[in-house]
């Protein structure tokens, strides 16, 4: 069962009310400098689902999350994390202690430190920093004996979890995952993939995660958004995609006219 589900109604109890979203999203316009490059996206993310956000290269993914993350200023659109609004004067510092993390494309590692330092160096503060340390290497224990080792000198999927274990300090309530498999042999992004889904359903954490091994991802997410030349050209749940995986092929070709059409009426 995902957070969406969890108003379903119970024999003899009221439904509860439904979880209110950890992010939600109207009318999302960004871009780098005056360039917009992602158009009027709507999106939402409940607390324990695992979304998707799918699309070709250059449709805009990683720009919707590095906006969302705070790093870039959104150009127009609403943005609410945990219910509360983010301005374009909410800095990525203050939604990290709201509980909001990214894991970027490049994984953003310090290399020449260890993967203790690497950990350490993200700690808001310094009490009780071992314990923390301690917590979120309960999810991928394979680490702790490279705790000493270079960043540099780990294996792409051992830099990918320590990306990960990092982000997972503090118990945060809403993830963002860029190109997590980007590198990795099949078999590695599928144990991470895995990793996530069980974060989400035993925490309760709230996952969007940019993807181009697209049918592993579809393993595990709930729901799936694809964005084609910066508008969403699809939403749906990913048992819909699991069943016709042709559905998301022709949401990208219809989103390209779409683009061609938009570009022509401006
Ligand atoms: N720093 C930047 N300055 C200007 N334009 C940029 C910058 N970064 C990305 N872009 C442009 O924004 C558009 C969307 O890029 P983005 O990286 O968001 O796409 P993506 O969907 O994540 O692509 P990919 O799957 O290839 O990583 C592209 O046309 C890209 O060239």
């Amino acid at each position: 069962m995902t957070g969406a589900d969890s108003a379903t109604d119970t024999a003899g109890v009221a439904a509860a009310e439904p979880a209110p979203a950890v992010l939600r999203v109207r009318g999302l316009h960004a871009g780098h400098g005056a360039g917009t490059v992602v158009r009027d996206v709507d999106l939402h993310v409940a607390p324990g689902e695992v979304v998707a956000l799918f699309g070709p290269n250059g449709a805009g993914k990683t720009t919707t999350l590095l906006t969302l993350s705070g790093c870039l200023p959104a150009h127009a659109g609403q943005i609410e994390l945990l219910g509360a609004p983010i301005t374009a004067r909410t800095g990525a510092r203050a939604l990290a202690r709201r509980g909001l993390r990214l894991v970027p494309e490049d994984r953003g590692l310090f290399r020449q430190l260890t993967v203790r330092e690497n950990l350490a160096l993200c700690l808001e503060q310094r009490r009780g920093g071992r314990a923390l340390i301690e917590e979120a290497l309960t999810v991928l224990p394979q680490l702790r004996p490279l705790l000493s080792r270079r960043a540099g000198l780990l294996s792409g999927g051992e830099q990918q979890q320590l990306a990960l274990v990092r982000a997972l300090l503090g118990r945060p309530r809403l993830l963002f995952v860029d190109e997590m498999s980007l590198g990795l042999a099949p078999r590695i992004a599928g144990e991470l993939l895995r990793t996530l889904r069980t974060l989400a359903v035993e925490r309760g954490l709230g996952v969007l995660l940019v993807e181009q091994h697209v049918p592993a991802a579809l393993e595990v997410v709930d729901r799936v958004y694809a964005l084609a030349r910066g508008r969403l050209v699809h939403s749906g749940p990913a048992d819909e995609l699991r069943r016709d995986p042709g559905l998301l092929q022709a949401a990208y070709l219809g989103g390209t006219d779409q683009r061609d059409r938009t570009a022509q009426d401006t």
